[in-house]
């Protein structure tokens, strides 16, 4: 079945006491996060007593960021003939709401980014409110603090009905959840987590891709992490700087304006967070001192700062130590420092502050999900096996180093300078340093250097591109076809971009006047409990 038809259409239920009970808290919790009666974080101006109406800004927001995803879905649940029709008479910005009105709706769907949609009740004109931590079906009284085109931002008081097939709060493993924006999902279970992940991409390409429905494979189901919980390898708690007139602390206690956490949702206060269990249980256990020395060092602050805690391998020496004690891990504190991480048999090391995937447990899954879609092919075509394969954006080798000993020759390029180095230190530590070179740069230079086809046979060659959020871009996309390689294998961790580059890829021909056919899509949970997903699609030249 659809997973949308599950939640977005969803009946009425009964109200129950057990859902009330929790959103009462948590409507404590929101009040205090979120109305101009909180004291302000530090380092922030104190805002006089809020003005009824606020002068709206009126942004229309970057293509493909997180509000032109959630403005897509909101045009979706008014219609796209009726919001059309309003932007139009030039009316999509007159809210029909004060800030600071509290108001009961009805959630009738779920947004990509993970909130609830409601659509405004009647009298009012047609306006989605959006409601974080709710679920389709949902009745609940919120507070309403920003408006923006066609919807407007609201705070969650408290959730009048549950919906009791799909929300069960005995699933709740973290004390801040409903408050800190990390984490949407805690109250489903994990199935429908994998089904909305599965939903999201499926909306994207229909939103972003400009593909029909008719050339896109059927989405495949969300692939599952094995750690649900305690999986994150990386953590950045912050704090604020102390504000002016902070006296100095007493003692060991915690002043009351020092938060150190993370931030509450959809606002940039910071929400005190003693422990984050969605991180793995070493860097817990670390957080707990790093909190303590922060307080008692507080005076010597002047200003903010982010913590980094990343869990490592112990590196001993110079890091060629042969076998590692994989049940040892160490918390990495040092911006500078090294992190040691291994992936089935490849040992990978990178600069703490580097980019490298946050979720451990399933970066084999991933990785051999991409060999085998690679060699899929093999032996039931009349295609050669491919033998030669380039990492554009490959970071510290993740893919390059993983897939090597499939490949006779491997080549790697990426843009930041410190992970390239651990790219090369990397094929070093594995021993693949013969058969994989990396480069420095921006990706689409790679095909200056892989352009000689007796260095790389195109009919022989897998491309994997990995690219930032922003996604990849139309000089690369123009070189990657006139290379025209066998398999592209592309993977996202914006499944929006990722939908533009390959509707825009799909629409393109190569020398010889070949296009790309997408074989097969689907997400990896490399996130659980968030509403953010991975994104895998395997493209293979028609
Ligand atoms: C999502 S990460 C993927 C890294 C690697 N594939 C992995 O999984 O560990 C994207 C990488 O692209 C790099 N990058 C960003 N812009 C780039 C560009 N124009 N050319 C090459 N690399 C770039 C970033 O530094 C980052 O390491």
């Amino acid at each position: 079945m659809d997973p949308r038809e599950v939640l977005t259409s969803v009946e009425k239920k009964p109200r129950l006491d057990i859902g009330v009970k929790r959103s009462e808290e948590q409507a404590v919790a929101s009040t205090s996060t979120a109305t101009t009666k909180q004291k302000p974080a530090n380092g922030e101006k104190r805002s006089k007593k809020a003005p009824k109406k606020r002068k709206q800004k009126r942004t229309i927001p970057e293509p493909y960021s997180h509000d032109d995803v959630l403005w897509r879905d909101v045009r979706d649940l008014l219609g796209v003939e009726v919001a059309d029709g309003i932007i139009e008479e030039g009316k999509e910005w007159n809210s029909p709401f004060q800030h600071g009105e509290e108001l009961e709706v009805e959630v009738s769907a779920i947004s990509s980014t993970g909130d609830g949609l409601a659509v405004a009740p009647f009298p009012k004109p047609p306006w989605v409110v959006i409601v974080p931590f709710t679920l389709p079906g949902e009745v609940a009284r919120v507070k309403i603090h920003q408006s923006h085109r066609l919807h407007s931002v609201s705070s969650l008081l408290e959730i009048k009905t549950p919906n009791p097939t799909l929300r069960d709060d005995s699933r709740v493993k973290c004390r801040y959840f409903g408050v800190c924006g990390g984490c949407q999902y805690q109250q489903l279970s994990y199935d429908t987590q994998l089904d909305l992940k599965r939903n999201v991409i499926a909306k994207a390409y229909r939103n972003f891709s400009g593909l029909p429905e008719s050339s896109l494979p059927t989405i495949g189901t969300t692939v599952p992490s094995p750690l649900q919980y305690g999986y994150r390898t990386k953590i950045t708690p912050h704090f604020r700087e102390p504000p002016k007139k902070a006296q100095k602390p007493e003692g060991s206690a915690k002043p009351d304006w020092l938060k150190i956490g993370f931030n509450v949702n959809d606002t940039s206060q910071v929400l005190d967070i003693e422990e984050c269990p969605i991180a793995t249980p070493v860097l817990n256990e670390a957080y707990g001192p790093i909190r303590e020395k922060i307080v008692s060092d507080i005076s010597t602050y002047k200003r903010g700062a982010t913590l980094l805690l990343r869990e490592s391998l112990p590196i001993i020496g110079d890091g060629n130590n042969g076998d590692i004690n994989p049940e040892t891990t160490i918390c990495v504190t040092d911006h500078k420092g090294t992190v040691r991480e291994k992936v089935g048999d490849k040992v990978f090391e990178y600069p703490a502050n580097s980019f490298f995937q946050n979720n451990n447990s399933v970066l084999v899954p991933l990785t051999s999900y991409v060999r085998d879609a690679i060699f899929a092919a093999d032996g039931i075509s009349d295609k050669p096996r491919p033998t030669h394969l380039v990492d554009a954006y490959c970071g510290s080798g993740l893919f390059a180093i993983s897939l090597s000993d499939n490949f006779e020759k491997v080549v790697g390029i990426e843009l930041a300078a410190d992970s390239i180095r651990s790219a090369a230190h990397n094929a070093t530590l594995n021993g693949c340093q013969d058969k994989c070179s990396f480069l420095s740069g921006d990706a689409a230079n790679i095909f200056s250097v892989v352009k000689d086809p007796r260095d790389y046979p195109r009919d022989k060659t897998v491309l994997i591109i990995d690219p930032p959020r922003k996604g990849t871009d139309e000089n690369f996309i123009g070189q990657m076809m006139k290379f025209g390689c066998e398999v592209v294998v592309y993977v996202s961790c914006n499944v929006h971009t990722q939908a533009r580059d390959i509707g825009m890829i799909l629409g393109k021909e190569t020398k010889d006047g070949r296009k790309y056919g997408v074989e097969s899509l689907r997400g990896f949970d490399l996130f659980p409990q968030t509403a953010h997903v991975e994104s895998v699609a395997i493209l293979r030249l028609q």
